[in-house]
């Protein structure tokens, strides 16, 4: 089903639901730092779960003692939409179980 791209005001709305993300270069971004390698990897791993599950997919990044991610839906032109803030909240969601800030 194709997803259509958000309003100005729409992406406003949701940001501010949303601490700690933002929009830069048109993509949805939000980095998190965690004790360590391992714990990182470990979250790497259970985005990705939820990123498979959601059939939606940032580019995520693997530091030391962070993870970072920047998403926009490639089927709507680069346009950020209801999916890249569905997985954001999932992501929030799961941050916290991490140990991640
Ligand atoms: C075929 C598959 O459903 C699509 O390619 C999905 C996969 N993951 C995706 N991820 C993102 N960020 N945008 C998409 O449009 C997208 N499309």
């Amino acid at each position: 089903m194709p997803v259509e791209p958000l309003s100005q005001k729409e992406i406003e709305d949701r940001l501010a639901e949303l601490p700690g993300w933002s929009v830069d270069d048109g993509r949805l971004t939000r980095s998190y730092r965690l004790g360590d390698h391992f714990a990182a990897t470990a979250m790497v791993v259970h985005i990705a779960q939820v990123q498979q599950e959601l059939d939606h997919h940032s580019d995520l990044t693997l530091g030391y003692n962070t993870v970072a991610l920047a998403v926009h839906t490639h089927s709507a032109g680069g346009a950020l939409t209801e999916k890249d803030f569905q997985l954001a909240q999932r992501v929030d969601a799961l941050a916290a179980g991490h140990g991640a800030q």
